[in-house]
């Protein structure tokens, strides 16, 4: 009989993910320990509220409000509460006493992870975060070690489970934001606060982590360009259905060289984006996620699967938790965050997209090659116009009748792109613009 030193998992969070975490380990522990060449002890579990239901069955005397004393001699500390305070400075605590730690919280490493990873260097203990970018999907292992060798050029992801969901039942099942919402907050994909889902927040902490993995740079959050979906209709998703796209919300990650010097940069921006229905982007339904990462010898992959759920991500946690069992068994420093390359992040109007602009414009005479000059004086070129519907029966005045346009453009400059629709805005020839929608993936 092997004789295995016992190694003490201190859980904070049991709701989501905690409890799913907590749950597998106490039903696989001695599986998970063979892995290990430790035995994994769940010494406790952190929660704010001991007499809340929670959702597994897990032994009451594993509970406490006390998550300081819980990760006082814990060789790992597992943090699955979310938000910045008290996680941050619990995080800090565990790191200081030795342990690794696990978690899966993005927004803490998005705004603090420089700090969090030097600390872990200096004090050997190693921070693991796989559930952090697209859950249950092995990405953050891929980016750090697998493609190591390799120079990633762009990375496409979907990368957050919620607006998928409600992007996906608006396209599929015709509904409404509001009430496909409802049912992914039901489900559990959704943050505590759903806004951090619907306006991109969410997944912008994971576009800065994608980008400074992929890059071996640091992408602060404040330089992630962020919309999200909260103004997107289902006349939108429904025109992009007719037009040959899906609606979807997308973390883009470029090595670019910027336009003013020619040197290498960084692009990092997350907004709702056309992509085209034959694009493997555009089969990634309901609350799944799917990275596509380009590199220069690897050529084009893609990591697809749960990117929520609170099973889902105890996977990728359990994987962290078992990596972390190892290194204490194998002993050393754990492997350091690869930072070295100091690359600019650079503003949105660097970067190169194509537009697609939905007008009401008066249909009369020389309407279009006016339109025509206002793309070709910003230094956009089009590359297809559709008078897709008959207009409103007459302007607002009553007098000259409208047309509706779909114009698609070229790749071009983000700058040249909004200042042709500020252009389109002010001219007397346009009524309304109805969409404006970047494409991605063309
Ligand atoms: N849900 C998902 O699909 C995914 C979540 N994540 C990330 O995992 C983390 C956890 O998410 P999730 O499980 O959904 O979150 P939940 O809100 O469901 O759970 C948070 C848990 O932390 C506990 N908690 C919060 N604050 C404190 C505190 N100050 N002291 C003690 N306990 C506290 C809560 O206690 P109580 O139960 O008593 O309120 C609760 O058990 C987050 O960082 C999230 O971004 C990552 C990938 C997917
Ligand atoms: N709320 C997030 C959960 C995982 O990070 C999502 O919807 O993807
Ligand atoms: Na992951």
């Amino acid at each position: 009989m092997i004789e295995y030193r016992t190694l003490k998992i201190a859980l904070l969070g049991g709701g989501t993910v905690g409890s799913q975490v907590a749950r597998l380990l106490l039903e696989n522990g001695a599986e998970l320990s063979s892995r290990s060449g430790a035995r994994i002890e769940l010494a406790g579990i952190a929660v704010r509220d001991l007499d809340k239901p929670r959702d597994a069955a897990l032994p009451r005397e594993l509970f406490t409000t006390d998550a300081e004393q819980l990760i006082l001699g814990a060789d790992i500390v597992v943090e699955l509460m979310g938000g910045i305070e008290p996680a941050r400075e619990l995080i800090v605590k565990a790191l200081n006493s030795g342990a690794d730690v696990v978690t899966g919280n993005k927004q803490l490493l998005a705004v603090h992870g420089p700090e969090l990873f030097d600390l872990a260097g200096q004090v050997g203990a190693q921070l693991y975060y796989e559930a952090a970018v697209g859950g249950a999907i092995p990405i953050i292992r891929p980016l750090r070690d697998s493609l190591a060798g390799d120079s990633v050029t762009r990375i496409l992801g979907i990368v957050n489970g919620t607006t998928n969901f409600v992007l996906d039942r608006m396209d599929v099942d015709g509904d409404e934001l509001g009430e496909a919402l409802a049912v992914a907050t039901e489900l559990g994909y959704a943050e505590a606060d759903p806004t951090a889902d619907i306006g991109g927040y969410d997944a912008a902490a994971k576009a800065a982590l994608l980008a400074g993995l992929a890059f071996h740079t640091n992408v602060p959050l404040e330089s992630v360009y962020r919309e999200g979906i909260e103004d997107i209709t289902k006349e939108q998703v429904d025109l992009a259905r007719e037009m040959g796209y899906v609606v979807k919300l997308l973390a883009i990650c470029e090595r670019i060289a910027d336009p003013a010097t020619g040197e290498a940069a960084v692009s990092a921006r997350v907004h709702p984006a056309l992509v085209p229905r034959r694009h493997p982007l555009a089969a990634v339904h309901g609350a799944h996620n799917a990275v596509f990462v380009q590199a220069e010898a690897a050529g084009d992959l893609m990591f697809y699967g749960a990117g929520a759920g609170g099973v889902q991500t105890a996977s990728a946690v359990l994987g962290d938790v078992v990596s972390a069992a190892r290194r204490h068994v194998a002993g050393g420093p754990g492997v350091a965050e690869s930072t070295h390359a100091d690359l600019p992040v650079l503003p949105v109007s660097a970067a190169v997209t194509r537009y697609h602009v939905t007008l009401h414009v008066a249909d009369q005479p020389g309407v279009l090659a006016e339109i025509a000059r206002l793309f070709a004086e910003n230094g956009a070129s089009i590359e297809t116009v559709v008078q897709s519907v008959a207009g409103p029966a007459g302007a607002a005045d009553g007098q000259s009748p409208t047309a509706t346009l779909v114009i698609g453009t070229h790749a071009a400059l983000e700058a040249s792109l909004a200042a042709t629709v500020e252009a389109l805005r002010a001219s007397a020839a346009v009524t309304s613009i109805a969409h404006v929608l970047r494409i991605e993936g063309a």
